[in-house]
């Protein structure tokens, strides 16, 4: 493989549109494919395979409007190694200013005896319509379907013939993701040594992640001499999938210390090409998926927090921006500790003292103990709620049964001055009773003038607010709590109202004029 001006220069031949595509289920619509190959054409992939043009009318059209379309990338179809195949595929791509025909046929053992053709019948086949496709399109493309588990002596004399037809890529697949890295980078190697012509044709690697080791064999294959990655954006494909094209170009990236070659991909546009083709495809991308997954440069844990927010080369290998996003997350949960707590209330306008962050840590760590994950208005949440030690009334514990088969009962434990009240009620539902029980251990005559409920984030587990108002006397104290548990919540602001109901009671006795109070019981 000398043919190209740059013999460290990998090109990129993306495969979304086509093997992307045979993913069960991702089968995408005209405009998106479109879209995506505009996107692929942006980004910098040297060859996008827009689909299999004999397949069906829909992808002969899709294969013909991106060829007319296509600005910098050369546009490839795929055709079997039947003539009829091959003049479908040229008339699809004939627009292109670039274009490429790839022609393929099973050479493994078990692939021949699918046709039935022996070792010289198929040498046959594939002399013909390497030819014929070369007397169409001046870029020809051949694979050998299976080449992992074909016989080696015979890949060489198969891969001689198509050399000598015309091709000028010789593609090597891993068809069902069989070879291992050692392998994969032997196999080139050898080819490369051995096959006459191979100097002057560019071998490429197409590998499928069945072993889940699609990206490790790839970049192998280029060690061993390969010169074309095949590839998919979010590793869609067959199966277990293809080769992911941020995998391969991100590693060639930030390892070029090892592997010494390079891509022409502008990286930056990884992140939105991947939400997009996610978005198209309907194959959402796991959370743990390197380089664009949700996870990708997101940290949790207290100690991975700490030295990012010191120092980010402490976690990560690469920077967000380099991948398209505009910087790393620090999510809260049950694993952070008081460096990203803090770093969180500050970015949210909150300053606190040690005192008080250590009391808020306490409230969030019981917070991420029931959630997910604690987003930013739960933070602000906690931050507005919370008990204070010199309060008349404290819950201490709470238990509701309530359902289809009568009124819901509440009984609830309370600290009043210290000493510790339990009182059970009935009501219609399980706030109204929590609401009696309490009113059984502080009788009080206060009107519940507002009820309010509002989820603070998405999702089953979001916190509830609870707002309570209560007017006595025509005096009027406001209570408010979050909690994921909505009854928690309830219980906690009419509590806090009784609080400051008791408070503005004495205050008004001894004259003072505070007619309305509005308590955030901040801690
Ligand atoms: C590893 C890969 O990704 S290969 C690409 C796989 N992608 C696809 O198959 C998607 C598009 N395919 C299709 O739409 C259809 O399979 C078509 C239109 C190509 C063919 O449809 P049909 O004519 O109904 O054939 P069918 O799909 O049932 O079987 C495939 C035929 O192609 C033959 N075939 C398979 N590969 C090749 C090849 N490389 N060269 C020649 N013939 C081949 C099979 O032997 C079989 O022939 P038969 O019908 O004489 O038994
Ligand atoms: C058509 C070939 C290259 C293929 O997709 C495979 O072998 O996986």
């Amino acid at each position: 493989m000398t043919n190209t001006s740059d013999k460290d220069r990998v090109v990129i031949f993306d495969t979304t549109l086509r093997d992307g595509e045979q993913s069960p289920g991702a089968t995408m619509t005209h405009n998106e494919k479109l879209e995506i190959a505009g996107l692929l054409d942006d980004m910098g992939v040297d060859i996008i395979e827009a689909g299999f043009p004999i397949a069906s009318e829909g992808d002969f059209n899709a294969v013909s409007e991106i060829a007319k379309n296509s600005r910098n990338s050369r546009i490839c179809g795929l055709a079997r190694a039947k003539t009829g195949d091959i003049d479908r595929c040229w008339e699809a791509i004939k627009h292109a200013e670039k274009n490429r025909i790839h022609t393929f046929i099973g050479t493994s053992p078990l692939h021949r005896a699918i046709p039935n053709l022996s070792m010289d019948e198929m040498a046959d086949v594939i002399h013909q319509t390497v030819t014929h496709a070369r007397n169409l399109c001046d870029n020809v493309q051949w694979s050998p379907m299976d080449a992992t588990r074909t016989e080696w002596d015979y890949l060489c004399r198969v891969i001689e013939i198509a050399i000598k037809a015309g091709a000028s890529t010789i593609n090597i697949p891993d068809t069902v993701g069989y070879t291992a890295p050692m392998e994969s980078a032997e196999l080139i190697k050898k080819l490369i040594e051995t096959v006459p012509g191979a100097d002057d044709v560019i071998f490429a690697t197409h590998c499928h992640n069945d072993l889940g080791m699609a990206t490790a064999n790839s970049l192998a294959a280029v060690a061993g001499g390969a010169r074309q990655i095949e590839c998919t954006i979010n590793g869609l494909g067959e199966r277990a999938g293809n080769t992911a094209l941020e995998e391969v170009v991100m590693a060639l990236k930030v390892r070029n210390d090892i592997m010494p070659w390079h891509t022409g991909i502008d990286t930056k546009k990884i992140m939105h090409i991947s939400r997009r083709v996610a978005a198209v495809s309907g194959f959402a991308v796991q959370f743990n998926k390197a380089i664009v997954g949700k996870n990708a440069f997101a940290h949790e844990s207290g100690i991975h927090q700490d030295g990012m927010l010191k120092n980010a080369e402490t976690f990560e290998i690469m920077r967000p921006a380099d991948v398209g996003l505009s910087g790393t997350s620090l999510p809260l949960g049950k694993h952070s500790g008081r460096a990203a707590l803090r770093d969180k209330l500050n970015t949210l306008g909150f300053e606190v003292g040690d005192n008080q962050l250590k009391d808020v840590f306490v409230r969030f760590k019981e917070l991420a103990d029931r959630k997910k994950e604690v987003f930013d208005d739960d933070i602000i949440a906690l931050m507005r709620t919370g008990t204070d030690d010199d309060d008349h009334l404290q819950l201490v514990s709470m238990k509701v049964v309530c359902g289809t088969g009568g009124p819901a009962e509440s009984t609830i434990e309370m600290e009043v001055d210290g000493q510790d009240v339990t009182a059970t009620a009935e009501g219609d539902g399980p706030v109204d009773a929590t609401f009696k029980a309490i009113r059984e251990i502080h009788p009080n005559t206060a009107q519940l003038q507002l009820y309010q409920v509002q989820a603070v984030t998405a999702g089953t587990d979001a916190q509830a607010t609870v707002s309570v108002r209560l007017e006595e006397d025509g005096i009027i104290a406001t209570g408010e709590s979050a909690n994921t548990d909505t009854v928690v919540a309830s219980a906690k602001a009419y509590i806090s109202a009784l609080n400051r109901l008791i408070v503005r009671r004495g205050k008004v006795g001894e004259g003072a004029d505070t007619r309305e109070i509005s308590y955030k019981d901040i801690t």
